[in-house]
């Protein structure tokens, strides 16, 4: 599978991978990788990577009629721009695209890193002119796979109090705690979008939906360590409990950028 390395500042450097432009590695001044990757994971030519950052278009999850979390993280995409520190693929419909999802598009991805900082940004363009097309419905998220020490130590803050669909339990509307957030189960939450929403530890766009398959569902997933659940979270700024509509020429944008802390 054809990975693209690209070298930023001060020894960093980041992995994407053409198939979905899966971001998969980001070497900065504290860890070789920033992002977690299943050792089982697939890397088969259109098939998701268990790991990095699938890109979720026009589809979150299982929400529509399309394969899990739509057609963007396992189509190829081709490089537009790379420099020092920076790279830009794009994405546009294809008969591939067209077979799962009628409508014409235009995505770019861009990733700017260097040793202590990493932005992301997705950009969807609705190509029609103005006069003769119709509005496009789509769901967008960065399904960002973290890796940590342990789980079970991550506290998170800038949820606090914000409501939150639960994908264990239907979809209820649940409240997070007035506390950070920690993982100590199977975590599936949609978090719905607030009128001031915080940053998220990392600073996100959108609201996010926050993962851990935990211990069951490690299990039953093929491309996935039965203990890998213990060294990863899912931090997915997105647009997923209220889908995009986007006007003829219009373009969304979908920004998350991550900021090192502590070195
Ligand atoms: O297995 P995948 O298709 O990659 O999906 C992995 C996970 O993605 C999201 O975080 C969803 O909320 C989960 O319900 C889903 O299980």
């Amino acid at each position: 599978m054809e990975a693209i390395r690209v070298s930023g500042l001060d020894g960093s450097a980041i992995a994407v991978h053409l198939n979905g432009a899966t971001v998969t590695e980001w070497k900065n001044q504290r860890s070789d990788n920033a992002f977690f990757v299943s050792e089982r994971s697939e890397w088969q030519e259109g098939r998701p990577i268990r790991g990095g950052i699938p890109l979720a278009f026009p589809q979150f999850a299982g929400d529509g009629p399309l394969p899990n979390h739509g057609l963007a993280r396992t189509l190829p995409w081709t490089v537009a721009e790379q420099a020092t520190g920076y790279i830009q693929l794009c994405l546009q419909e294809s008969a591939a695209s067209r077979e799962l999802w009628p409508y014409a598009f235009d995505a770019t991805y861009s990733v700017t890193f260097n040793a202590s900082s990493f932005s992301s940004v997705l950009e969807i363009t609705n190509p029609h002119a103005r006069a003769a097309g119709s509005a496009m419905q789509f769901q967008a998220l960065q399904h960002t796979y973290y890796q940590l020490d342990a789980v079970t130590t991550l506290q998170l803050s800038g949820l606090e109090g914000r409501t939150f669909l639960d994908k264990l339990t239907g979809k209820s509307p649940k409240q997070a705690p007035m506390t950070p957030l920690t993982i100590q189960a199977e975590t599936d939450a949609i978090f719905v979008p607030s009128q001031n929403p915080r940053p998220v530890l990392l600073q996100l766009e959108g609201a996010p939906v926050i993962w851990n398959p935990w211990i069951a569902k490690s299990a039953a997933m093929a491309d996935f360590g039965d203990e890998e659940y213990q060294h990863m979270v899912c931090i997915e700024p997105g647009c997923v409990s209220q889908p995009v509509t986007l006007e003829p020429g219009a373009t969304f944008r979908l920004e998350q950028h991550i900021t090192l802390l502590v070195c």
